[in-house]
């Protein structure tokens, strides 16, 4: 493991997270020889001093747990940009006591866990399983479903969601918070249970009432205990009693499971993909064709496909892991060989990341596109348009507003990015780039909801990038902080030169002593520094060269992602969907009776202006920035990146 708890089983090492997060731990932890952290401070003595406080995003979920007021988005929590902190003293922080974190990324597996994931949770907990079971069996449709769904599946349906309600709350068992393959197993299910419970109910009818008693219903014998209990269901969903509600039997758990691993209680890419496989063949290990995906909404062959993609890059990716960490023990280094080292280490980063390219464009061999956007995408909507009551855990009228997944989640593209020097924030001087705005001490203001947030532009964006983190697991959090706090300026030599920009000279003057609000500009990360140190013509170790391609190719694998989002989200809404999607009226999903005929069906309402990722985002132009602020890391000219 790149790991502290080196020794031991993931589950044992994670597991010590029950005991509170482990980012301020302990400086009797010893570094694994072998790792880069221990070699940083095997050549360089660093100073003795307390941990420096992490950034805002690196502090534990603990917060989002708590009840949030009603309308308070998650990114509130978050405070101001998380840029690299500059001591009081203007020493570079000491971040080898931030390496005392369990960061859970192993040398194998990378941010997969090494120990295939538990399949079945068993003893007290059985019932959910089955329940989980049942909804995949039923199966629950979105909506509560259209034409092919008739009045007995609709009321199978609701007697689902009605065990739901009638479940007993249970407490973590020991063996769940002492085993975390056991406390992630309960985060996926508790998590599919809740989706599917929200989203398979009939959408509200505007004005419902209920149903008034007729002379006839009088006369008419009485109903049975289980007619009455279905048709107050029925009424009760039609009129929203249910909608946006988590029960307090999946409310109370989810959220003291999620507090313990550190993740917010909603479906996330670390459930989904991380966390939802298992091994064909133990002996065979981790390889792509002896993995499945475990649990899905759908059963489909698309939705597997989905989740696989981003099993199979998470996987290809630990070489890239290896390769920044090498790359990295040699920055510290830094002499001739040592460039001539990583120079070799980023193009080779570059033909991993194409292959990362490839496994992406493998989406359309089997995931269908119209499936994708109509069958399997609802189901991961996450709390964030009126948020969501987690009844049992927050006070009455208290709604959380949480975004449901995306592979915007995976730490493994935010490590490139860190690694490679990508700035979200665009804040940092750039050569291919004006002049950044400054950067302000004291936090952002607060935006009025998530949607504005990421609509705002281009440093709301950088918000949205840090706001993900807050969906990964905290281990892979604290990861991240960790690699974006490298520093090698207390060497010797004394810090790196600034880039030679006409932009940096400019953002320098910008942050005079006449404003002291402004922060300096965010110092460059150690392989961006090295290659800018490099003369432009030098081409006596291609460094430059080097770092560049391995950010053409991770501008490529963005041109391929936005090929992706277009093919299965803009393309999709702008047709019909399929007749089986079409989502039924209130009025039918509630009424006991016969199916209605296809043209009374109601069909989805179009997405209302630009289509919006699952995280929220306005997507296209989210994702064309991502991709520019990686052409603008470059250090020579960017080719032009491909149309949308
Ligand atoms: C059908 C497949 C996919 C679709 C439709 C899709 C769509 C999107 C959308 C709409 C966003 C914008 C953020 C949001 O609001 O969620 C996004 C972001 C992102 N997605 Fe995907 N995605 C797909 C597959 C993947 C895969 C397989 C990966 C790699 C693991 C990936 C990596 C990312 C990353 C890293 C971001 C953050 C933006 C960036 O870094 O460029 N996506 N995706």
């Amino acid at each position: 493991m790149l790991n502290a708890a080196a020794s031991s089983s993931s589950s044992s090492s994670s597991s010590s997270s029950s005991a509170g997060p482990s980012h301020a731990a302990t400086l009797d932890w010893a570094v694994p020889p072998s790792h880069f952290l221990a070699q940083q401070g095997a050549f360089k003595p660093r100073r003795e001093a307390s941990p420096p406080p992490l950034p805002a995003h690196a502090l534990p979920l603990a917060e989002l747990a708590q009840a949030l007021p009603a309308g308070m988005p998650a990114a509130a929590l978050l405070g101001p940009t998380p840029l690299r902190a500059a001591p009081a003293d203007g020493a570079m922080p000491d971040t080898s006591t931030v390496a005392a974190a369990d960061f859970d990324v192993d040398v194998l597996s990378g941010f997969l866990p090494p120990e295939a994931p538990l399949r079945r949770l068993g003893g007290e907990y059985e019932a959910w399983e089955e329940l989980l079971d049942a909804a995949q069996r039923l199966p629950l449709m979105q909506g509560a479903g259209g034409a092919a769904v008739d009045a007995t599946q609709r009321r199978a349906a609701r007697a689902w969601r009605r065990s739901i309600r009638e479940l007993p709350v249970l407490p973590l068992s020991p063996l769940l918070l002492g085993d975390v393959r056991h406390a992630r197993r309960a985060h996926l299910v508790l998590s599919f249970l809740a989706h599917f419970y929200l989203h398979s109910q009939p959408a509200p009818a505007v004005g419902a009432r209920p149903a008034p008693r007729t002379w006839r219903s009088f006369l008419s014998a009485a109903p049975s205990p289980a007619d009455a209990a279905d048709a107050a269901d029925a009424d009760a969903e039609a009129r929203g009693v249910y909608a946006e509600t988590v029960p307090a039997p999946l409310a109370v758990p989810w959220v003291a499971v999620s507090q313990h691993l550190d993740l917010p209680p909603i479906l996330t890419y670390a459930t989904t993909v991380l966390w939802n496989w298992y091994l064909v063949d133990e002996a065979r290990g981790l390889t792509p064709d002896n993995m499945r995906i475990a649990t899905t909404f759908t059963g489909t062959r698309s939705e597997e496909h989905f989740y696989f993609v981003s099993l199979a890059i998470e996987l290809r990716g630990v070489e890239a892991l290896k390769l920044m960490r090498v790359s990295l023990d040699e920055a510290f280094v830094a002499d001739a060989l040592a460039r001539r080292r990583i120079a070799a280490y980023l193009r080779r980063i570059a033909a991993v990341v194409d292959e990362l390219r490839a496994l992406l464009r493998s989406m359309s061999a089997h995931c269908d596109p119209a499936t994708f956007y109509w069958g399997i995408r609802p189901w991961f909507r996450g709390a964030d348009g009126g948020g969501w009551h987690y009844e049992g855990v927050d006070a009455p009228g208290t709604h959380r507003r949480l975004t449901g997944p995306s592979a915007g989640q995976s730490s493994l593209i935010h490590a490139l990015d860190v690694f490679l020097d990508v700035d979200h924030s665009q804040t940092k001087p750039r050569v291919n780039r004006p002049v950044p705005p400054l950067r302000r001490r004291g936090p952002p203001a607060a935006p009025a909801d998530a949607h504005d947030e990421a609509e705002a532009g281009a440093t709301q964006n950088a918000t949205f990038m840090e706001r993900m983190q807050l969906y990964m697991p905290g281990h892979h959090r604290a990861f991240l902080t960790h690699l974006r706090n490298l520093s090698f300026d207390d060497s010797p030599d004394g810090p790196p030169a600034p880039e030679p920009t006409e932009s940096d000279a400019a953002s320098a003057s910008g942050t005079s002593d006449d404003d002291e609000d402004a922060l300096p500009p965010a110092p460059s990360h150690p392989i961006r520094t090295l290659a800018l140190a490099t003369p432009p013509a030098g081409k006596q170790d291609g460094l430059r060269a080097a770092y560049d391609a391995a950010l053409v190719s991770l501008r490529q694998l963005r041109d391929e992602h936005m090929r992706i989002a277009t093919l299965y989200i803009i393309s999709q809404a702008r047709r019909p969907p399929p007749a089986q999607y079409a989502v039924l009226p209130a009025s039918f999903a509630g009424a006991p009776a016969a199916a209605p005929a296809l043209e009374t069906l109601a069909t989805p309402p179009p997405a209302a202006g630009a289509p919006k990722g699952t995280g929220g985002t306005d997507l296209v132009s989210f994702l064309k920035e991502c991709r520019s602020n990686t052409l603008d890391a470059m250090l020579g000219p960017g080719d032009s990146p491909q149309p949308l």
